[in-house]
């Protein structure tokens, strides 16, 4: 019989993934990373739910402890992160090194399984001529999560199962009451969960940032006002910022060394190129020319018409068609032909 394992969060996603692949004779295995740190109300919860789905499905459970790789890979590299100005994505760097490369290794070394399955929105398909595991969109662009799993290896997407990437949430719903998953009812969980733990970022980045005071002013040093802290602001935000002016104002860059946030009207932040980082070619082998696609520059944008231009050391230079507004240094770029995402890597800040 065919073995797997399955990433359980305690959520309705990855409780039906697991019945979906149990209904389909799958022996499957339960594996919950045990993720946070501290007082951890919000894992136990999930815990205590995915150990519930497991035993309604009548199948073993796993927990382990992930709290060091999840403080090592995302608290501190978010901390380190918004201390330099920068705003990091977290959850492509939580799947690569917290969830999908240890699950795999865990399932492979621990219980002699190959497959893993994540209740994600995606899909996964073989190409014969690249010899290749393709990564597309969901067949629900509502909630596709491609855009979070760019940074996956070619050997951690052929290990993979998304049990979900065919169907729509309504469906997933559906099945769950169907099965009688006692997660079936449980609300949508955040596009953040740091955010759920900790109601806002903010509040999450305030227990390991002492917030400093400091200036807020316009692209000629010129002072506005006064700001918080600067891991405070992002790049692109305009509400909060407490400047009275006749046009409105974003949040254009923000300087650690000085401890400033810089603020422009929308325009002044146009930018028609910009440089990418740590890139990983997904769908097809690395191009040794430019190539045409359609970019996502955050995860909830609209896809713009670029040229992706390889550069030395896993670096491409994004030219796009149309100027783009408030590009986030530490958000990723992922660039699709259609569903298919092609590569990702992360946005490096423009000097
Ligand atoms: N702590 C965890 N342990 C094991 N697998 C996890 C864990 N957290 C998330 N996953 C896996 O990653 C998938 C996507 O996680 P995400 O945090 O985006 O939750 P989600 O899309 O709301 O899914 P769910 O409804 O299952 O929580 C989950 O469906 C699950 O398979």
């Amino acid at each position: 019989m065919n073995k797997v394992v399955v990433g359980l969060s305690g959520g309705v996603d990855s409780s039906v993934a697991a019945a979906i692949l149990h209904n389909q004779g799958y022996e499957v295995v339960g594996v919950t990373l045990w993720l946070m740190k501290g007082k951890g109300q919000c894992c136990s919860e999930g815990m205590v739910d995915a150990a519930y789905i497991c035993e309604q499905l009548a199948i073993p459970h796993h927990i382990v402890d992930s709290r060091d790789l999840f403080q090592t890979n995302i608290v501190d590299y978010l901390v380190t992160g918004y201390e330099a100005g920068i705003t990091p994505l977290p959850c492509s760097q939580c799947n690569k090194a917290v969830k999908f490369g240890p699950m795999v290794h865990y399932s492979q070394k621990e219980l002699g399984i190959d497959k893993i399955a994540t209740g994600h929105y995606a899909r996964i398909t073989y190409d014969a001529d690249s010899d290749r595991s393709q990564l597309r969109r969901a067949v629900d662009l509502s909630k596709d999560q491609s855009y979070f799993l760019y940074d996956l290896t070619q050997d951690l997407l052929a290990a993979t199962i998304f049990p979900l990437g065919e169907q729509t949430k309504t469906e997933t719903r559906r099945i769950a009451a169907e099965f009688n998953l006692k997660t079936a009812e449980k609300p949508e969980s955040q596009d953040l969960c740091l955010i759920e733990k900790h109601g806002s970022m903010k509040g999450f980045l305030d227990q390991y940032i002492t917030p400093q005071d400091g200036d807020i002013v316009d692209q000629n040093g010129k002072i506005l006002g006064k700001h918080t802290g600067i891991h405070h602001y992002t790049i692109g935000q305009r509400k909060g910022l407490g400047i009275a002016a006749a046009e409105p104002l974003y949040v254009v860059g923000l300087d650690a060394v000085r401890n400033r946030v810089i603020v422009g009207d929308r325009t002044s932040s146009h930018q028609t190129e910009c440089t990418v980082q740590r890139v990983n070619w997904v769908s097809i082998p690395e191009p040794t020319n430019p190539i045409r696609a359609e970019v996502q520059l955050r995860y909830r944008s609209q896809p713009v018409a670029v040229s992706v231009i390889p550069l030395e050391n896993s670096r491409v230079k994004l030219v796009f068609d149309e100027p783009q507004f408030c590009i986030t240094p530490g958000q990723a770029a992922v660039w699709y032909n259609g569903d298919i995402l092609l590569g990702g890597g992360i946005l490096e800040k423009q000097n």
